[in-house]
């Protein structure tokens, strides 16, 4: 019997949703990869579906908005007093993507220095690392960079997909606005993360920002386990050239028998 609540008619997930900004974005392409919509159509994902859960961590230095932000998707709340995090804390959001049930398991860490300790302690294992910061306040744009190199010493880089989010724009003024963006853009290109913005107060790209998120790291999943599956098919056949001194294999893979 499983344990899991079932995922909200809300949260189901058919196309892939739009980036941002193309000029700082994981991937600009409008449709999910081939290969993981047949994976799902042939209901071949593995243990994706299963048991698998994508962590998450969210980091960035102290009241920049980080709680606020999972409390808005999470829990359609917002709270204009601060209570800083200490250690961590977590909140798990059920999606169905492309038919496939897909767990995000996010990881809301706190920026407080003397409580970093402990939160460091849950980066090991993260699939997603968003790093916040205040579009009001560049210096914590500025300590972005810290914070990845602090998340990355716990996980493998080649590994993880990043986001840089920045919070608060109801408290922007356009101009303000437009001209912290340009810096948050190029960290973003630089660091090779997909660039957000969005007001946990309003609202605004809150939805649409975990909305990318979550099938994201479903994708990246999903091609782990095809390339998995591809790696178990016994379909090499090495053939032997006896009337030469030369050995020769050639690769025949077999017709796609995945979840065997
Ligand atoms: N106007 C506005 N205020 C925000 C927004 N997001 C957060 N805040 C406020 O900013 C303060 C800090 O928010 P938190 O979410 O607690 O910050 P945090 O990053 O979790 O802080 P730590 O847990 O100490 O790391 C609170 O007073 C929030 O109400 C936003 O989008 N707009
Ligand atoms: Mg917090």
């Amino acid at each position: 019997m499983s344990v899991l609540p079932p995922v909200r008619r809300d949260h189901v997930i058919a196309q892939l949703p739009q980036c941002y900004s193309k000029k700082a974005a994981v991937q600009t392409k409008d449709e999910f990869n081939f290969k993981v919509k047949t994976a799902c159509q042939e209901q071949c994902t593995g243990t994706v579906g299963r048991f698998k859960i994508a962590k998450v961590i969210v980091v960035g230095d102290l009241a920049v908005g980080k709680t606020c932000l999972i409390n808005r998707f999470c829990k359609d709340a917002f709270d204009k007093n601060y209570k800083a995090t200490i250690g961590v804390d977590f909140e798990m959001e059920r999606f169905e993507v492309l038919g496939v049930p897909f767990s995000l398991q996010l990881w809301d860490t706190a920026g407080q220095e003397r409580f970093k300790c402990i939160a460091s302690t849950y980066y090991r294992g993260a699939q997603t690392i968003i790093i916040v910061f205040d579009v009001n306040d560049v210096a914590s744009l500025g300590h972005a960079r810290q914070w990845l190199e602090d998340a990355l010493k716990e996980n493998d880089p080649t590994n993880v997909q990043l986001f840089l989010v920045g919070t608060k724009k109801d408290l922007s003024s356009p101009a303000q606005y437009s001209q912290i963006e340009q810096e948050a853009i190029k960290l973003a290109e630089e660091i090779k993360a997909e660039y957000w913005a969005l007001s946990s107060l309003t609202g605004e790209n809150v939805r649409a920002f975990f909305f990318r998120v979550a099938p994201l790291a479903f994708e990246v999943n999903v091609l782990a386990e095809i390339e998995k599956s591809g790696s178990r098919h016994i379909g090499d056949v090495i053939k032997i050239n006896s009337n030469s001194n030369s050995l020769y294999a050639t690769t025949k893979k077999k017709q796609s028998t995945c979840c065997q």
